[in-house]
């Protein structure tokens, strides 16, 4: 038997509104118009008389009203409305200069996101690439950077290797932690194109601010260029790699272009970070202690 469909909060929705749902564009749907909808919240609640229930249901795109409890269901022209929202919620609608700004801003994210997500199923207009992009997203995944440093911290065999090791280990976990924490507060879905068939994720890596992908690859690349003495061909290629990195999560449809943008300002300011707190045999020697008893 086919499971009945459900809202953004996994509630079951009457029929009424699971038909008007599931069209591209819609409101539930996350989808193809979903900015064009951010455009028309605007709209709608600056018009007087507008039905203030549209307004609150497009303002559910959002990805902070995403999390927020009010069903979907009973949202069709024949039905009671939903109960009146908190008043905190309803100035969210207040078109201030600085709310217009940011829906205005989150409205062109996701229609440049929708735009660009060419490769995020097969039969995508660039559905062909897919293999190569999933080539560059284990390029950028945790688990072969983390293993990677591992095995070469414990096969180096001169100080300064495994200090530089040590470190790349210590901007990996730093990374992990902050992304997680930052996906976890923030909860923004990933984008509704996304076919979630990621290589190992945490349960965190449902939500897709900020990209983890893009804060790894802005470290990395800044981390290599700081430590590792590479010839300016190398050089090029390093910074090339961790920006298609971050372009082909956005082309996998895996994120909006916005998270992106941010996990490339966090994993370049997280390296500020792990070169202000450089472990070293004098800092840290508790961290460097199994080689000293070699
Ligand atoms: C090996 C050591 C020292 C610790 C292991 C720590 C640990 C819990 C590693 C998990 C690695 C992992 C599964 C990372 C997830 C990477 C991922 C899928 C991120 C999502 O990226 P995004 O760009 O889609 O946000």
């Amino acid at each position: 038997m086919p499971s009945p469909r459900r809202n953004t909060e996994g509630r079951p929705l009457s029929a009424s509104a699971s038909s008007s749902s599931s069209s591209p564009g819609s409101p539930a749907h996350g989808g193809g118009g979903a900015g064009r909808f951010e455009f028309q919240s605007l709209l709608s609640s600056r018009a007087p008389g507008v039905d203030s229930t549209c307004a609150r249901l497009r303002a559910s795109e959002s990805p902070v009203y995403r999390r927020g409890s009010f069903p979907l269901a009973g949202t069709g022209p024949s039905q009671a409305p939903p109960p009146a929202l908190p008043e905190d919620d309803r100035m969210d609608l207040n078109p201030s200069f600085l709310g217009i700004a940011l829906r205005s801003l989150l409205a062109i994210d996701l229609w440049l996101s929708k735009k660009l997500g060419v490769c995020a199923g097969e039969n995508s207009s660039w559905g062909s690439m897919r293999p190569l992009m999933k080539l560059l997203e284990i390029s950028g995944h945790g688990i072969p950077w983390l293993l990677g440093t591992l095995y070469g911290l414990f096969r180096s065999d001169s100080w300064a290797g495994r200090e530089v090791l040590m470190n790349l280990l210590f901007a990996l976990l730093l990374d992990l932690l902050l992304v997680t924490v930052i996906k976890a507060l923030v909860r923004r879905r990933r984008p509704a194109h996304n076919q979630m068939d990621m290589f190992v994720t945490l349960s965190v890596d449902k939500y897709s601010f900020p990209s983890g992908h893009a804060s790894r690859a802005a470290l990395m690349s800044r981390f290599i260029l700081n430590h590792l003495v590479l010839a300016i061909p190398l050089r090029v290629l390093t910074v090339l790699w961790a920006f298609i990195v971050g372009l082909s999560r956005v082309m996998l449809g895996r994120h909006n272009v916005t998270d992106v943008a941010f996990g490339f300002f966090l994993g370049y300011m997280q390296y500020s970070i792990v070169d202000y707190c450089w472990l070293s045999p004098h800092n840290a020697p508790a961290l460097f202690v199994l080689w000293n008893q070699q």
